[in-house]
């Protein structure tokens, strides 16, 4: 049931959907030219990306708001890796909003070293697995099956369609997520099992 090798490019170990990524693009991704205002939305795929997109839409853009302007999403704020519109990066206005689902070792250099604004939208691994599980049974060219068993795998196992959710923030990112979100959960009345082994 598997074809990955027909629709999957493997770049430094992070799987892309290989029509719609530029290989070019990708080998020079670490040099591509942050501008301080620039704004990222990254996220693992089916994490809340879209309603993310439109949020800042109406932050960023009054016709969207109000409704006077009737321009796509993906024009607003385009996929940086999925440039499936050929939209002229370097020529965009400021500020420039993207949306990306590249992993943290990824991104360009100047996004590392503190320059634009990024938006992380982080989603329990659970619920990204069973979205992205139904999505990709809608894209035939993914051919999920029913077989959630084996999509698990391939999802744990990092190599499954698009990326790899336990690399796509670092452990101490990861770390830094739980805390803020503990400490902002802490007075609401829900109880949450942090600890597996807790009763
Ligand atoms: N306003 C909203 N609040 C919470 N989740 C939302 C939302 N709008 C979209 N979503 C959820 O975001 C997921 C899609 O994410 P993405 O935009 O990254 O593909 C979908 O999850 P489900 O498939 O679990 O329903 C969808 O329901
Ligand atoms: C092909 C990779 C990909 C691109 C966009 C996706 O949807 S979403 O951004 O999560 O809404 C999913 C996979």
């Amino acid at each position: 049931m598997d074809n990955k090798d027909t629709y999957l490019l493997n770049f430094k170990g992070y799987n892309f959907e290989s029509s719609f990524v530029d290989a070019d693009f990708l080998e020079n991704l670490d040099d591509f030219e942050i501008r301080d205002d620039d704004v990222f939305i990254i996220t693992f795929p089916k994490s809340g990306t879209i309603w993310t997109q439109q949020i800042l839409s109406l932050i960023y853009f009054e016709g969207h708001r109000n409704r006077t302007e009737d321009l796509s999403t993906l024009d607003r704020i385009p996929f940086f890796e999925y440039n499936i519109r050929k939209t002229d990066f370097l020529n965009r206005p400021s500020p420039r909003l993207f949306c990306s689902h590249l992993p943290y070792y990824l991104v360009p250099k100047g996004l590392k070293s503190k320059k634009a604004k990024i938006i992380y939208v982080y989603r329990n691994p659970k619920d990204v697995m069973t979205s992205y599980f139904h999505f990709s049974n809608l894209v035939v060219r993914f051919e999920a099956g029913n077989d959630m068993e084996h999509f698990m795998k391939r999802f744990l196992d990092g190599n499954g369609t698009v990326g790899d959710w336990k690399h796509h923030l670092t452990v101490e990112q990861n770390e830094r997520f739980d805390k803020i979100f503990q400490r902002n959960m802490k007075d609401l009345p829900l109880k949450f099992i942090w600890d597996l082994n807790e009763e």
